[in-house]
């Protein structure tokens, strides 16, 4: 077992999510639709292993338990971005206000299924395994390692992440 989880999770049978700002820098590779179906496909990728359950909610009056925004530099929070590069994003363990917000650097050479450009899904999948609790894991082949390993194709969990995943919230019974 190498992975590794924060002493918060969510405690709720539907966890609410919110894309709530596009990047809008000029020249970007993918489209508002790519975009959300990354996101969407990452939520996926982690909903098929645990009792956990993912409702798409946009523009909602109410704010979403998990929103998605892209932005860079100084943004509100204390982790100001560091331009394109270094770090990619950056998301907060699961709890109220920010917790469980997942923050994309707008400068990165955002793209989908392609080799070069910084693939959005795989982004995705990991900054979403800290939005659910998990922190970095020192398996290689982990999505939860602290390292982009780059585009992968049919990307899928490494079983030390479906573990740490399952230890907080269960594993899903197929019927
Ligand atoms: C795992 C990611 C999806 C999310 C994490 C950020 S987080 C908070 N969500 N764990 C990330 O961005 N890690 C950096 C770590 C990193 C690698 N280098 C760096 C050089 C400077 C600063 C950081 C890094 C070496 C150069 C390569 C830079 C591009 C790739 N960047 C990374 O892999
Ligand atoms: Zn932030
Ligand atoms: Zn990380």
């Amino acid at each position: 077992q190498h992975y590794t989880v924060s002493q918060s999770f969510w405690n709720k049978k539907v966890v609410t999510y919110d894309i709530v700002q596009y990047p809008t820098r000029y020249g970007l590779r993918v489209s508002a639709s790519e975009i959300e179906i990354a996101i969407h496909k990452a939520f996926k990728i982690w909903e098929q292993h645990i009792e956990l359950e993912f409702s798409y909610q946009p523009n909602s009056i109410e704010k979403a338990d998990i929103e998605i925004s892209f932005v860079s530099n100084n943004h509100g929070d204390s982790y100001p971005f560091d331009g394109p590069g270094k770090t990619l994003a950056h998301a907060f363990f699961p709890g109220s206000g920010l917790g469980g917000d997942v923050h994309f650097e707008e400068e990165e050479d955002w793209s989908l299924g392609e080799y070069n450009g910084v693939d959005i899904l795989y982004v995705a999948v990991h900054e979403l395994g800290h939005s659910l609790g998990l922190g970095h894991s020192s398996v290689y082949g982990a999505v939860m390692y602290p390292m982009y390993r780059g585009y992968t194709p049919n990307l899928q969990l490494h079983s030390d992440d479906i573990s740490g995943i399952q230890t907080m919230y269960g594993r899903k019974y197929e019927v």
